[in-house]
């Protein structure tokens, strides 16, 4: 195992993925780029990372054409774990895909935490707890339960039905950050990018479906750790960060 620092530990990379225009958000910018509580929303999803102890470096993936704005924005927050700052890809797998490429001086021992920019409000205790999964399983994912019933569609004579109703104790809904051994996750996306048929929405998923054989251990997440996606989002995300602020305050738990 790749050691740091003589710590006996594998070095642990968190990749940030900002490369998303934020279409649903209809912002006119990227929403990444959004005020949130007196800072951006991609300060708040890398200061997570810049806060954990278990991260030793942070790579932030941008929408092409924004790399000098992110940067500058995020040396000026003074995130000292920042190494680079580089342009994402098309798509969020290509952007994971240029996460990749990014930390390819890296061992396959190492560890790479893929996080969507989008999610502001991730507690460095989620980041620790994703990598902790790791000393056992070579890939991870933070998932909650879903308090709805989830139902799989089909088409049917007049539009949609339902066409199964999983048990909803075997459901989970995927958040980030996903975590893996960088072995694991570039095997996996070596084989997706040379299949035409490739649809992923996350990476613990192309593992998966790569590497059928891989245990993919779900870590427990924390329902505020919201993907801000639509209008109205944002608001959502600043009031749980005023009542993570209040409690703090108050003497109790973060979020
Ligand atoms: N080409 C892309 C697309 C998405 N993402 C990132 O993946 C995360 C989840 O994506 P999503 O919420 O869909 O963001 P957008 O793609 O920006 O949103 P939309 O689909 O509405 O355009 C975000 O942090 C987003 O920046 C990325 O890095 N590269
Ligand atoms: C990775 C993810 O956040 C897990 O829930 C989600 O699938 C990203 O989806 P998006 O459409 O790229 O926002």
């Amino acid at each position: 195992m790749d050691e740091v620092d003589g710590a006996g530990r594998p070095r642990v990379i968190a990749a940030v993925l900002a490369g998303g225009v934020g279409a649903r958000m209809g912002a006119g910018a990227p929403k990444q780029f959004l005020p949130l509580a007196g800072r951006t929303i991609l300060e708040h999803a890398v200061s997570a990372f810049e806060e954990c102890p278990d991260v030793d470096e942070i790579v932030v993936l941008v929408v092409d054409g924004y790399v000098p704005r992110a940067a500058e924005l995020l040396a000026g927050a003074g995130f000292a774990k920042v190494t680079r700052v580089l342009a994402g890809g098309a798509t969020r797998t290509a952007t994971s895909v240029a996460a990749l490429a990014a930390v390819s001086a890296a061992s396959d021992d190492d560890i790479v935490l893929l996080h969507d920019a989008a999610r502001p409000l991730v507690s460095p205790a989620t980041v620790s707890a994703c990598v902790s999964a790791l000393a056992g399983a070579n890939a991870a994912g933070v998932a909650v339960p879903s308090a709805d019933t989830v139902v799989r569609v089909a088409a049917g004579p007049a539009g949609e039905a339902i066409a199964e109703v999983p048990a909803r104790s075997s459901l989970r809904r995927m958040q980030t950050p996903q975590g893996f051994r960088l072995g694991t996750v570039r095997r996996a996306y070596a084989l997706a990018t040379a299949d035409p048929g490739l649809v992923a929405t996350d990476d613990c998923g192309v593992v998966l479906r790569y590497l059928p054989g891989e245990e993919v251990r779900i870590v427990p997440g924390e329902e505020t750790n919201i993907k801000v996606t639509n209008p109205g989002d944002v608001e959502v995300a600043e009031a749980l960060l005023r009542r993570s602020r209040d409690r703090a305050a108050a003497g109790g738990a973060a979020l």
